[in-house]
């Protein structure tokens, strides 16, 4: 893939490993901009590693990330992961109310002062979630794993990130609510220019907007025409 340095994230030569265990991925040229991306590949191959590269949790050994054209180096690491905000897989909720969780995000020390959304806001993005059975003071460990996982969706959007990095953000729920969360990230990337990068292992391929098939493989990622067949 060519790099692109106008694009929001720009991996230029990334090598990473474990400790000092033979890299996981080596070389690696790649440039992420507002679209949708699935990241696919076998299992163990460093589909995990890529996300938490590209959201700062771990650090190339070799090679730099680059967000709007400056090294991740020179970001304030929590002001990076508001713009490039990373769902796991398992939705994690804490106890206590959906409001008090989708506040959360607010408790961070460098993200005091941020404007807050107020009820009427948070309450639109429950309807937009299709969470409309939802109150905002329901409590969040009481909601199924679907809505769990919309509701950590919905907090990771709190802060407007310019990205999503999704890690099988899908993987734990039932083939239903499975459709409605990718259905739901492919709508936030259409109709709210959001970035979308994606872990997925399914067959999963947005209807409405295009997505770029990259392939994570024996420490390299390369994108690939995709092959539904
Ligand atoms: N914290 C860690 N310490 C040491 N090795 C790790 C760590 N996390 C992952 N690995 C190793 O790095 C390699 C890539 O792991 P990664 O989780 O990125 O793969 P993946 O493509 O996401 O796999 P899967 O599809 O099974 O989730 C694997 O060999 C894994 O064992």
């Amino acid at each position: 893939m060519v790099i692109d340095l106008a694009a929001n994230v720009c991996l230029k030569g990334v090598t990473f490993s474990y400790d000092n265990a033979p890299p996981v991925l080596e070389q690696v040229d790649l440039s992420f901009s507002r679209g949708f991306y699935l990241i696919k590949g076998p299992s163990g191959a460093g589909k995990s590693t890529l996300l938490r590269l590209l959201c700062k949790l771990d650090i190339p050994v070799a090679g730099e990330i680059l967000y709007q054209g400056v090294p991740y180096s020179r970001w304030d690491t929590g002001l990076l992961r508001t713009k490039l905000s990373y769902v796991q897989q398992m939705p994690v909720v804490l106890p206590g109310t959906v409001k008090e969780n989708l506040m959360l995000p607010f408790k961070f020390n460098q993200l005091r002062s941020a404007p807050r959304p107020d009820d009427d806001r948070l309450r639109e993005w429950l309807d937009y979630f299709l969470l409309d059975g939802v109150s905002l003071d329901s409590r969040a460990d009481k909601l199924s794993v679907g809505q769990r996982q919309r509701l950590t969706l919905i907090r990771s959007l709190m802060l407007e990130p310019e990205m999503l990095l999704l890690d099988e953000p899908t993987a734990s729920l039932d083939p239903q609510a499975r459709e409605l969360v990718e259905q739901l990230v492919e709508k936030l990337n259409m109709e709210r220019g959001i970035g979308i990068i994606m872990v997925s292992h399914n067959d999963f391929v947005p209807r409405s907007v295009p997505a770029r098939h990259i392939y994570v493989e024996g420490k390299k990622v390369e994108e690939r025409k995709y092959d539904s067949d």
